[in-house]
């Protein structure tokens, strides 16, 4: 069994507790549900902007413990402030060590950022509670999804108001599971199975996913040059995680991080 088998496993028991607990009408009556979504889609192309999606993470199954002490809003806020396109923030807690509160307190912190919900979604009302806990958008994972369970959840995010970020890691995925109802397209470097990173799984992967969708390079990202590469091969947007939340404080990470960026983009090419 594969991690990725073992957390799936893992989601479908909390998505049983969960609704269990609180009941589909009782997510929609919250504040939240009803507010209009932002796009993270726009954000990201829009030509003035850094296309970072920059993540709030604990832990992670391939690093264990990355951060224990930072605070979601000051990190988030720190995020926006020092030039964020978008947020995203895990709130799978068995192996991830993110919560629900983590989400809503992005939001509440960050009212004019699109904000990502980080999790395993396999079911329809995980995406009534990102709704209700404020996200903007969700992560579909071609690795743990039929295709026909890309195109169903996406179509429903999209009745929610929400965007989709397709996750795939190779072309076999890419070429199964793109459907027209997902916004965003993301490349993971990392492989789930050996949890190694290569940027030579997106600048392979770039030139297959059509223009209609915002490109998204994700994992193992830590420096300017890579980046303008990887803008270079196509990609509109940057999901960073562990290169901020490893350091004592993740939104200065991200600030040294934009300013390199902006130095590489000024070089002839
Ligand atoms: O921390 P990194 O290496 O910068 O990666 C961020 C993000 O891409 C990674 O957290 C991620 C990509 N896909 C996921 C799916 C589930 C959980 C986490 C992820």
């Amino acid at each position: 069994m594969t991690i990725l088998d073992e957390i799936i496993a893992q989601k479908r028991i909390e998505v049983a507790q969960r609704q269990a607990e609180t009941p589909r009408s009782a997510l929609e009556q919250m504040p939240d549900f009803k507010r209009p979504t932002l796009s993270a889609r726009d954000a990201v192309q829009d030509f003035r902007s850094t296309g970072i999606i920059a993540e709030f993470k604990r832990r992670s199954p391939s690093k264990g413990l990355i951060n224990g002490t930072a605070d979601v809003a000051t990190t988030t806020r720190g995020y926006v402030q020092a030039g964020a396109a978008v947020l995203s923030v895990l709130t799978d807690e068995p192996f991830f060590g993110g919560t629900p509160a983590d989400l809503q307190a992005a939001r509440a912190a960050n009212p004019g950022t699109p904000i990502l919900r980080k999790d395993f979604i396999v079911d329809t009302y995980q995406l009534l509670e990102a709704k209700a806990w404020g996200a903007d958008l969700v992560l579909l994972i071609a690795a743990c999804l039929t295709p026909d369970e890309v195109s169903t959840l996406s179509m429903q995010a999209q009745d929610l108001g929400l965007q989709v970020l397709l996750e795939v890691h190779d072309e076999g995925e890419l070429d199964r599971s793109l459907t027209h109802t997902v916004d965003l397209v993301g490349v993971n470097n990392r492989n789930l199975k050996t949890f190694e990173t290569s940027v030579e799984t997106s600048l392979r992967l770039v030139e297959r996913i059509p223009d209609t969708f915002a490109k998204i390079t994700e994992s193992g990202l830590h420096d300017a040059q890579t980046m303008r590469t990887l803008f270079r091969a196509g990609f509109d947007g940057f999901l960073i995680g562990e290169a901020f939340m490893k350091t004592t404080d993740p939104a200065a990470a991200l600030a040294t991080l934009i300013h390199q960026y902006t130095l590489t983009s000024a070089v002839p090419i």
